[in-house]
């Protein structure tokens, strides 16, 4: 189990993180906030890259800047800027990722091969990777952090840059490979962990805000989201949170506090409501 124990990490003055506990086990953990709110920062302590300015960071028990070396063989890590070098192939690429990760080399050579299956880019695991799209580079770059089989897989905004059909390919993916390890996930898009998330984690004013299950998370906003074709109808106070163009005519969805089931449709409330609703005040 990995755990944070009241960690806060400032940059200077400046406290991007304050006093956030937080335990994960396994499966698919999703930090859902905004840009700036500091998913990178908890991200860049989980993976040793910087330390926490208080606190305590524990995997099974153990510190994990004491259990140095030996906690980074157990990570795998796609960072939000993946660097790779675009005249190497895919495969040419894992053997050498395996090499500096002083994986021996008849193991690499299999790891690799199994892995460029298991992220489907077989045929073109011998092309130049200056032609990739997105989304296969992105593959890639999943396919080098799982090189180590590690139990920890952490991913920053891996979807970041892909189209739609890629994200899905990509939410699939991420799916499977959190069967028997933890994967920490950062994004601020709602579609690529509604479905997949165990948990998700947020952050408001640089502290935890919420730790819970998708449910329980769109349950903050349950009775209290409605749609209707005549906004002008709604005489309480309301926040708009979409609008979408539906037989012509513009449908606002939007929550209230006040019982609006006179004018409007009561809807199920889904996290991407949730995380306009939270994040209203904030530049996104
Ligand atoms: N090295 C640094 N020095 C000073 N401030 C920093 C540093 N790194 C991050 N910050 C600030 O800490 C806050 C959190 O940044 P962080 O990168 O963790 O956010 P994020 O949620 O990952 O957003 P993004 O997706 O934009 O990277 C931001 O206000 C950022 O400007």
């Amino acid at each position: 189990m990995l755990s944070l124990n009241n960690v806060t990490k400032k940059y200077g003055n400046f406290t991007a993180l304050e006093n956030i506990n937080l335990e994960f086990s396994g499966g698919v953990y999703a930090l859902l906030a905004p840009n700036g709110a500091g998913k990178t920062t908890l991200i860049k302590m989980l993976t040793t890259l910087i330390s926490p300015t208080n606190g305590e960071i524990l995997w099974n028990g153990d510190e994990i800047v004491r259990l140095d070396a030996s906690y980074r063989d157990i990570i795998g890590y796609l960072p939000q800027d993946f660097g790779y070098y675009r005249n190497h192939s895919p495969r040419e690429f894992l053997l050498y990722m395996s090499a500096l990760k002083c994986i021996d080399r008849d193991k690499a050579k299999r790891k690799t091969d199994e892995l460029i299956d298991l992220v489907g880019l077989s045929d073109v695991r011998d092309k130049k990777m200056k032609k990739f799209s997105g989304g296969m580079i992105q593959r890639v770059g999943i396919a080098q952090a799982m090189l180590n089989d590690p139990k920890i897989l952490v991913l920053d905004e891996p979807t970041a840059g892909l189209d739609p059909k890629e994200r899905v390919r990509f939410r699939n993916l991420i799916s499977s490979l959190s069967k028997d390890r933890i994967v920490i996930l950062s994004t601020h898009i709602v579609s690529d962990i509604e479905t997949i998330a165990r948990r998700v984690i947020m952050f408001k004013n640089h502290s935890l805000f919420a730790n819970d299950t998708p449910t329980s998370i769109c349950g903050m906003l349950m009775n209290k989201v409605y749609e209707t074709d005549d906004i002008t109808g709604v005489k309480s106070s309301y926040l708009a949170l979409t609008e979408r163009q539906e037989n012509g005519k513009t449908v606002t969805r939007f929550t209230s506090e006040s019982h609006c089931g006179d004018v409007a449709r009561s809807v199920s409330p889904n996290l991407e409501d949730v995380f306009l609703y939270i994040y209203r005040d904030e530049a996104m």
